[in-house]
Order: C-alpha cells, then sequence, then structure tokens
C-alpha cells in the first residue's frame, strides 16, 4: 500500500506557505502565448502536473497527444490543434476518456474542425484531422456541462478570420473561469465583450499581441491552508499564503468569503494573506455553481468542525477526475459523517454524527483525485488519519505534502517501508 500518515501537531501552528501557482491560469496563458508563435514572457508557470503536460504537449511532434488526467489540457489543447490544423491524435486516462468532450467538438466541427471519436461518439480519444473554415462565426453552447469548452472556443476566437460570436445556454457553471479566459486574452491584446444579460460573448478576430504575464498563485489549492487554519485547536494558529491577492482572477478566491463563517479571518499583506482564527457560526448554504473545486475542501472541513452545511451547485462533481459526490459519499462515512442528497440533483447536507464514533485513524481512499487526498489532509489538524495513494496530489500541487509537513507529522508507508517528510 502506499498511503500517507498524517499525525496532529504538537506545536504552535505557525507557518509560511509558498502555495503552488494556478494551472488554470498557467494552462490558458500557454495556450494564448502559443497563439503568438510563443512570443510572450510567461513567469511564474505551474509545477503541477496538468501544467508541465501542456508545457510538453504544445511543443512535441509526436502525433499522438497524452494529456493524462488533466481536462483543461484535454479542451484546451483539442481547440488549438483542431485550429491550427495539426493532426493529432488526443488521449488520457481511463477516467479522462469517460469525461465528455462531445459539446466541444462539435462545436469545433461547425467551425470547420475535422474531428473523428474514436471509441465513443462525445468522448476521448480523438483524431483530429486538419481545420478547412466553414465561415460560420456564431455558435451556441451549453453553459451547464463544463465551461472548459467555453474557454477553449473563445480562446481560439481571435485567430479565426470573422470572430466569433458564442450564444450560452442553459444554466452557466464555472462562470468565474470564463471571466479569468476573458481577462487574460485581453491581457494579450484580444477584443472581448461579454454580455451575460444576453448570454453572448463577441469576440473580434484580432491576433494576439505577444506580451509578458505573471501567473497569481493557486487559490483553490489555498483553500486546503484555510481548513487546516479552521480545524487548528490552537486559537493561535497563524498561516501566511504566500503569493495570493485581494483581487483575484480566481474564483476560487471565494475561499475566503466561504471559510470566514467556518472560522478563518484573512488580512491581505504585501506577500499574501495571512489567515487567523475567529468564532465560527454552526451552520453555512453555500452555491458552489461559480466555484466546484471547493466543495470538497468545504464539505470535509463542515464535517469535522460540526457545521450543518447546505450544499448546491455541486452537479458537475460527477464529471470530474472522479464521481466526487460518490467519492465523497463513501469517505465522508469514514470521519463520522454523511453527504446525504435533500433534493434530487440538487441539494446535499452535511449530517454530522462524529460523536458516534470511535476516534481511531481512518485510511482515505483518494480514487485518483488529487481533491480528495487534499481535502481530507487537514483532519489531522485534530486527529490521525492515513490518506491512500498521495501521489495523486501531482496533478495540482506536487509539494503539497512538504508543505503540510511544516505543519503536521506526515509519513510515508510506501509497500511496507515507512520514511518521515
Ligand atoms: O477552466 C478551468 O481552468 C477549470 C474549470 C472548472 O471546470 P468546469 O468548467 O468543468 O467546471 C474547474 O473545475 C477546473 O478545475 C478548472
Ligand atoms: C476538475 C479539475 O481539473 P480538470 O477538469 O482540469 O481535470 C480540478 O483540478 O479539480
Amino acid at each position: 500500500m502506499n498511503a500517507v500518515r498524517l499525525t496532529p501537531p504538537t506545536r504552535p501552528v505557525r507557518a509560511t506557505i509558498p502555495l503552488a501557482s494556478s494551472k488554470s491560469e498557467s494552462n490558458r496563458a500557454l495556450i494564448i502565448n502559443a497563439l503568438t508563435g510563443f512570443a510572450g514572457d510567461l513567469k511564474n508557470l505551474s509545477t503541477a502536473r496538468d501544467t508541465q503536460t501542456m508545457i510538453r504537449l504544445l511543443k512535441a511532434e509526436d502525433p499522438v497527444a497524452d494529456v493524462l488526467d488533466a481536462g483543461t489540457t484535454m479542451r484546451f489543447l483539442t481547440a488549438y490543434f483542431a485550429v491550427t490544423g495539426q493532426r493529432k491524435t488526443m488521449t488520457g486516462t481511463p477516467r479522462m476518456c469517460e469525461r465528455p468532450i462531445g459539446i466541444l467538438t462539435d462545436a469545433l466541427r461547425s467551425l470547420g474542425a475535422d474531428i473523428t471519436h474514436l471509441n465513443q461518439d462525445g468522448y476521448p480519444p480523438l483524431q483530429l484531422n486538419g481545420f478547412s473554415y466553414s465561415g460560420n462565426n456564431q455558435l451556441s453552447i451549453r453553459g451547464d456541462v463544463s465551461s472548459q469548452y467555453i474557454s477553449a472556443l473563445l480562446m481560439i476566437a481571435p485567430t479565426l478570420p470573422d470572430g466569433l460570436v458564442l450564444n450560452l445556454t442553459g444554466a452557466i457553471g464555472s462562470r468565474p473561469y470564463i471571466e479569468m479566459t476573458i481577462e487574460q486574452m485581453r491581457h494579450f491584446g484580444a477584443d472581448v465583450t461579454a454580455d451575460w444579460g444576453a448570454r453572448s460573448i463577441h469576440v473580434s478576430p484580432k491576433p494576439y499581441i505577444p506580451t509578458s504575464y505573471t501567473i497569481e498563485s493557486d487559490w483553490s489549492g489555498a483553500s486546503y491552508w484555510y481548513s487546516v487554519v479552521a480545524l487548528s485547536p490552537d486559537a493561535d494558529t497563524e498561516i501566511e499564503l504566500l503569493g495570493l491577492k485581494a483581487r483575484s482572477l480566481q474564483g476560487d478566491s471565494a475561499i475566503a468569503d466561504i471559510m470566514r463563517p467556518l472560522g478563518v479571518e484573512s488580512t491581505f499583506t504585501e506577500t499574501g494573506v495571512r489567515l487567523t482564527k475567529r468564532p465560527a457560526q454552526p451552520a453555512l448554504s453555500w452555491d458552489f455553481t461559480d466555484c466546484p473545486d471547493l466543495a470538497q475542501t468545504v464539505a470535509v472541513c463542515a464535517a469535522m468542525t460540526g457545521t450543518a452545511l447546505t450544499l448546491t451547485g455541486i452537479e458537475s462533481l460527477k464529471i470530474k477526475e472522479t464521481d466526487r459526490v460518490l467519492a465523497l459519499q463513501t469517505e465522508l462515512q469514514k470521519i463520522g459523517a454523511e453527504l446525504v442528497e435533500v433534493i434530487p440533483n440538487t441539494e446535499y447536507r452535511i449530517t454530522n454524527h462524529l460523536s458516534l464514533i470511535a476516534h481511531h485513524s481512518s485510511l482515505i481512499t483518494t480514487y485518483d483525485d488529487h481533491r480528495m487526498a487534499m481535502a481530507f489532509a487537514p483532519v489531522a489538524m485534530q486527529r490521525e488519519i492515513l490518506i491512500e495513494e498521495p501521489g495523486v496530489v501531482a496533478k495540482s500541487y506536487p509539494s503539497f505534502w512538504d508543505d503540510m509537513a511544516r505543519i503536521v507529522r506526515v509519513e510515508t508507508i510506501t509497500d511496507g517501508t515507512k520514511h518521515l517528510a
């Protein structure tokens, strides 16, 4: 078995955490910069595997592009390779081949891309066979499956002869990620107008301008440290997270607001944000439509603090690295809580009966999902916990366990051998 055993801190909780930079911002900057002919200057690119895979595949001459488990890399590169007329086979992990992409491939086909689904219609692997512009510059696209399809289309839009008008249908999930895309495009000189009331985004045909861009630290990664502070029994806990800004392009900066009622105060400094403890509230309702990647962190934190948490907007979690709703339902039971579906596919509630179970250490399964591992790690602020397959964190936050070892004891168990980090 591969696992880490995390043991509660024995000294005051004070630390400065450097954080990885945002893989979402990095992967957008890389695609846009590729469309400038790789002429810009990108600073502080993420060390996340999803970004390192993007860097490698953008320049690889190999006809097969294996994105592993990186959703943005799959969706953004498919649009980029399609519109630049590159013949590529796009594939990924078995789970990636279960994550839908048909909405994007249909849109790209109507722009003029020749794309074949090699196994199942609407899913990777894909064969890209070139591009011949159809003359179509108006598309309708669903907004309620994945915003990554919309971001992928927006980023290639300035290179199309007539630009693009995207009309969004249905509910819009993960909207801050679309806004992040638009802001980064503008930074590179694109002319983009979004009319959210009319649900329409207009991109003019205009080449990107090469420039320099510095990527911010990752607010999604910051969320685990908020949970560490919320769960710390030490009233004087203080953690500073470096490289975060109050005005961020990342919608996951909402974690500062979500965690206030869970007992964490955020104070922005010149270098980042300082987290300290404040009184917590007994109940909280949150709609995660705009920030789905925060749901696991907050669910585990609420389970441990005994907060009555109502969650909405988590439907998209079912098509991410794993079915995160099912994974949470299974693993929360191991720490004495339940995620109950109150209104089918709409509203969920954390029911906490921690006192009913013995406080023995639990072994958390991670289902090839980095966020399962990192969301459960802060439990170690209160009791020993074991996390299986800890290497999954490399997808977004490779130094997570090293950073965690600044606060709790981290013991690696590899096939019967123990190492201390
Ligand atoms: O565009 C992005 O960088 C992302 C968008 C979100 O996906 P969905 O739009 O599929 O919700 C998010 O969950 C993912 O981690 C990163
Ligand atoms: C869902 C995620 O990533 P992606 O969709 O890019 O694989 C994530 O990082 O939580």
